[in-house]
């Protein structure tokens, strides 16, 4: 690993984790499913930071900015209760969304759990980094990367930011021909 590498920061969002109440699992969770899926030489970091729109807003500029994160995944903050502000966030940061994303991961959990319907699972590109959020249950990290990582390595291709590949065997890649 060199600091050359594309750069992935996964950004875990909870009240509880942050101030130490419960081990973090959704951080692990994504890490792992990253180091399993990503076959070229990435760096992967993580940040643990409590919920709300400031929060999360500051975490996603610093990363995406002064860190140059080409990837972020967020877990968590992303449900209906007052406190889950991740959405917000995003909005804040943003230059465009990216709504298919949100779609794909509600679609794929709703096959799961009737309640995915409250996740406000979405992406947007700040810059050349692209920011996916997704729900902080640590079982919901896998179905959801699993749901649109295809597009991600074409996604950083068309943003300018670093070129990833992918194990074939668990998550295909799609690039259009000639891309
Ligand atoms: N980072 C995490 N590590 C372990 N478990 C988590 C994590 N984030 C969420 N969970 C689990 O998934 C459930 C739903 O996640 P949600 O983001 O709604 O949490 P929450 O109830 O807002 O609590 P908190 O923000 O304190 O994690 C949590 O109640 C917790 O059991
Ligand atoms: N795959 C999957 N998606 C899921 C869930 C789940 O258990 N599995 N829980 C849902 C529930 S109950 C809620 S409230 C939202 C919460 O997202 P949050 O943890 O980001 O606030 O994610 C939803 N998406």
């Amino acid at each position: 690993m060199s600091t050359d590498d594309p750069l992935i920061s996964v950004l875990v969002v909870s009240d509880r984790a942050s101030r130490g109440e419960y081990e973090d699992k959704g951080g692990p969770a994504a890490e792992d499913w990253l180091r399993r899926v990503v076959t070229s030489p990435v760096r992967i970091t993580r940040r643990i930071v409590p919920d709300g729109r400031e929060s999360v807003a500051a975490a996603l500029r610093e990363l995406a900015d002064a860190y140059g994160a080409d990837l972020i995944l967020v877990t968590g903050g992303t449900g209906p209760a007052p406190r889950d502000q991740t959405p917000e966030a995003l909005d804040a940061v943003i230059d465009k969304r990216l709504p298919g994303f949100g779609e794909a991961m509600r679609l794929a959990s709703l096959a799961e759990v009737p309640t995915a319907i409250l996740s406000r699972q979405d992406a947007g590109i700040r810059g050349r980094c692209l920011i996916i959020t997704l729900p902080g249950k640590p079982s919901a990290i896998a179905t959801c990367l699993t749901a649109v990582f295809r597009a991600v390595p074409y996604c950083l291709d068309l943003i300018e930011a670093a070129r990833i590949e992918t194990d074939p065997a668990l998550c295909e890649a799609f690039r259009p021909k000639g891309a």
